[in-house]
């Protein structure tokens, strides 16, 4: 035995890809401050579709979890989704004066980003979807706590990024770790490997969905 959980396996192998999310210029271009607002207000737009997706994520893993501590978290989850994010993109997209029809949802970088996900949640076992949506925060949530120390001019944008460095969602982002630390004695090694090829094909899918904030496909 190595000592070493199953989320700190997962994030050893699959260290190359999440650090080149963590640092796509999306974040770096917040961090110092020349994020272009064309490139916010699409993202605004791509990000909007992905959080309504990640309702029906966590909606679909509600209805796989075995037992109700884990429903609650998650109904708990939807809550903040479709309370506290949603009403952030209606609210922004009103003050930035942004019509989502301008922009591309058919994207197939979009697409594919809220489609894969979605498919695993449909498709993957209980843990599957954990760890997809572990993938997804706590990549989120390690550039977020880098970059909320950075100064960022934009009220919105920097609402954003504070939403995602802070305690709340930094709980979420714990509870999904543990629920897959949890599991690690009941797998064997090919359904641990197979766990930590989701994350990684979700980091990829995560690079091309911040791409495609950039506009069209050269
Ligand atoms: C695209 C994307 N990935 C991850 C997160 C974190 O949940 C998010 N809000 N958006």
């Amino acid at each position: 035995m190595t000592g070493e959980t199953l989320s700190e396996r997962i994030l050893r192998e699959n260290e190359a890809v999440f650090e080149a999310m963590v640092r796509h210029r999306f974040t770096t271009d917040i961090e110092g401050g020349h994020l272009a607002g064309e490139v916010f207000d699409r993202y605004l737009v791509y990000e909007g579709a992905f959080v309504d997706t990640a309702i029906s994520i966590f909606a679909l893993a509600t209805a796989k979890a075995g037992t109700i501590e884990q429903k609650r978290w998650l109904i708990g989850v939807q809550d903040d989704l479709a309370n506290q994010q949603i009403a952030y993109f209606e609210r922004t997209l009103a003050a930035r004066v942004i019509d989502p029809s301008s922009f591309n949802l058919g994207d197939p970088r979009v697409k594919a980003f809220c489609a894969g996900m979605l498919d695993i949640a449909e498709k993957g076992a209980f843990l599957d979807t954990i760890v997809a949506m572990f993938a997804a925060e706590w990549m989120y949530w390690t550039w977020s706590k880098r970059v909320a120390a950075a100064a960022i001019a934009d009220p919105l944008l920097k609402e954003w990024v504070a939403m995602h460095a802070g305690d709340t969602f930094a709980r979420q982002a714990g509870w999904l770790r543990q629920q897959i630390d949890e599991a690690d004695a009941s797998l064997d090694d090919a359904g641990q490997a197979r766990l930590s090829a989701v994350f990684g094909r979700v980091q990829a899918l995560e690079i091309a969905f911040h791409d495609a904030a950039y506009g069209n496909i050269v």
